[in-house]
């Protein structure tokens, strides 16, 4: 299991002066803790994310990725340690960092009163660009991400999927160079999640970096080109996707083992639940159930 940022592999969005040491890692964190009371969110991280990547941060419920991206985008002000995004220090030079940064944020809050449209509009003036860009800019983004019929829609009558797409491209609006997003495609259906996907390969093929979380490793074995695997509060690896893989067969069997999880057979102790081994006898009446199966058919 890696922890190395400089052995390029390919993907989208490489940058050949990068093996030499080239551009600053996109993110560098140092130290970085979270304590809610008692509970140790993130316990002294450190991680380093190399520019123009299409990067994964993976783990399981409760691993502290939310808190991590909280903190790295200036949401969340961490108990200790220090973040830099595009060389800058994220709590000592807040604007500079959220200039130069998109967030997606998980549990996305909108301006819901608003269409799609002028939210966009909206979003364009808060950045600083002028009128015209913002409305070409916005109506390219309706228009690729499939919202353009919808481009006059209230925001609170937008679907899960619909919001998750204007959220990103109010988050692209200014075309920054690291995008953050936590949960890109939950509840997002594979047409959007494919137009997700090209609108964010374009995005990093132009040497942009995205940073986003997610628990579905298929998808980030797809996508990503370098991964950080998290497990309560820690970092278990971090580095190029093919050597944080290393020799298991997946990046899903790789992250079940860096996180303890193999294991693991809770299933097996609800033996209660679901028919019986083998191609259970259909339930029928109301009378007793008969299990004579031991092994609980959940393996
Ligand atoms: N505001 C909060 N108050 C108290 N505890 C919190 C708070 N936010 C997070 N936690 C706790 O910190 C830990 C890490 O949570 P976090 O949301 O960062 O995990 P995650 O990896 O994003 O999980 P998931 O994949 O389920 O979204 C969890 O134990 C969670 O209960």
């Amino acid at each position: 299991m890696a922890d190395t940022t400089t052995d390029r592999q390919d993907g989208p969005g490489g940058r050949p002066d990068e093996a030499a040491g080239g551009p600053a890692p996109a993110v560098r964190v140092e130290g970085l803790w979270k304590r809610f009371g008692e509970q140790i969110a993130v316990g002294g991280i450190d991680l380093s994310l190399p520019a123009g990547r299409f990067i994964g941060l993976v783990g399981p419920n409760g691993a502290g990725k939310t808190t991590t991206l909280s903190m790295v985008t200036g949401l969340l002000r961490p108990d200790q340690g220090t973040v830099e995004v595009a060389g800058h220090d994220v709590w000592r030079d807040p604007a500079a960092v959220k200039s130069r940064i998109g967030v997606l944020p998980e549990g996305l809050r909108l301006f819901e009163r608003l269409s799609g449209r002028e939210l966009l509009g909206y979003t364009g003036r808060l950045r600083g660009l002028d009128g015209a860009e913002t409305d070409q800019r916005a109506t390219q983004l309706l228009d690729v991400l499939d919202l353009a019929g919808a481009r006059h829609k209230l925001v609170v009558d937008y679907s899960t999927g619909m919001r998750k797409k204007i959220g990103l491209a109010a988050a692209l609006l200014h075309n920054p160079e690291v995008l953050f997003l936590d949960e890109p495609f939950e509840g997002v259906d594979p047409v959007s999640a494919q137009t997700i996907r090209g609108v964010l390969e374009r995005y990093t093929s132009s040497g942009a970096t995205v940073v986003f979380s997610s628990h579905v490793m298929e998808l980030v074995e797809s996508l990503c080109d370098w991964v950080a695997v998290m497990a309560a509060g820690r970092v278990r690896a971090q580095g190029p996707l093919t050597e944080v893989r290393g020799d298991a067969p997946s990046l899903q069997s790789a992250f079940l083992e860096l996180v303890g999880a193999r294991d693991r057979d809770a299933a097996g102790s609800l033996d209660w639940l679901g028919g019986s081994a083998g191609g259970a006898a259909p339930r029928t009446g109301s009378g007793p159930r008969t299990d004579s199966n031991t092994d609980g058919g959940a393996r």
